[in-house]
């Protein structure tokens, strides 16, 4: 019966990077995905890669998308967490940067929830 997920299409690398750029995209369409677009500017944040050490952004994924890197949902989860957790390292709670970080975490788990891929 088609609602049974048999275990190949689980785990199966070509379905899980339609999912992850489906998510992906949905992300990036996002009102609160503007500060994560692209990598934070050396230029604009001198301070910035002081204080991290493991930078990540959308277009970076979507770069490691096309790569074929994403063949888990493990390492999907890591670097899309990477970039809420390093905004919250760098920005304090008050600043619209660490609230667009927290509404969209919200929202990324919910997608991921939503497509099964969140146990
Ligand atoms: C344009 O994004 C930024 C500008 C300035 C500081 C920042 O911390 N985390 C960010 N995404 C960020």
């Amino acid at each position: 019966p088609k609602h049974l997920r048999y275990s190949e299409e689980l785990n199966d690398p070509e379905v899980l990077a339609m999912q992850f750029s489906n998510i992906l995209q949905l992300v990036k369409n996002h009102k609160c995905a503007w500060p994560f677009l692209k990598p934070v500017s050396a230029a604009e944040v001198p301070d910035y890669y002081d204080h991290i050490k493991y930078a990540m952004d959308l277009k970076t994924m979507s770069d490691r998308l096309k790569a074929r890197y994403y063949v888990t949902r493990h390492l999907f989860k890591a670097d899309m967490n990477r970039i809420f957790t390093n905004c919250k390292i760098y920005n304090s709670p008050e600043t619209e940067y660490y609230q667009c970080a927290e509404k969209l975490e919200i929202y990324f788990n919910n997608k991921m929830k939503e497509a099964g891929l969140m146990e």
